[in-house]
């Protein structure tokens, strides 16, 4: 997972316009802190919170403008200018912008092996989680469901797509 998050390395400063104007960001779910540490040092401007369980984010140290905070996700998130959610659980009730880099399955747009891989991880939610990868109509009903209004999709390097949903 570790080694999978530094690809944002090679899409962070592709997507300047997804952090224009934000003064605080809090990666939710954000483990260690692998992609908001690329994202903290890309932007040094940009105060960014690591949320994480308690135990998951216990004596990582605060460095420049990267700070970690522990809690449950379900209970309270830290307020931020913008939420950023890979690969962790959507919540309702966040109020500013919401980044999500997930998978989006396009079985009309996406190479057959593309397809296969998201497939894959598919699979790998539904045994491990019960949970499940979900095609663009999929995520779109979920946003209007939780209350936001819009949204905006760019496919990333690789298997992710870069969300961003606005209330
Ligand atoms: C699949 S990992 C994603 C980690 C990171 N976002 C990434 O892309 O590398 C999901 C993360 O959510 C965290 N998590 C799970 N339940 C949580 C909760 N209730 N509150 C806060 N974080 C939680 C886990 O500890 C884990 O770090």
């Amino acid at each position: 997972m570790k080694s999978d998050s530094q690809m944002i390395n090679l899409v962070v400063k592709d997507c300047e316009p997804v952090f224009e104007g934000l003064k605080s960001l809090v990666d939710v779910g954000g483990g260690t802190g692998t992609i908001a540490r690329v994202i903290s040092e890309a932007y040094p401007q940009l105060k960014c919170t690591v949320f994480d369980l308690p135990h998951v984010v216990a004596n990582l140290p605060t460095t420049g403008n990267l700070n970690f905070v522990g809690g449950d996700l379900f209970q309270h998130i830290p307020s931020a200018d913008a939420i950023l959610m890979r690969e962790a659980i959507p919540t309702q009730g966040e109020k500013g912008k919401v980044i999500i880099i997930d998978i989006v399955i396009n079985v009309e747009k996406d190479e057959h092996e593309l397809t296969e891989a998201k497939l894959f991880f598919d699979m790998l939610m539904m045994v491990e989680v019960s949970g499940r990868e979900r095609t663009e109509q999929d995520w779109q009903k979920l946003f209007m469901a939780a209350g936001f209004c819009h949204y905006k999709l760019t496919p990333l390097f690789g298997l992710r797509s870069l969300i961003e949903v606005y209330p």
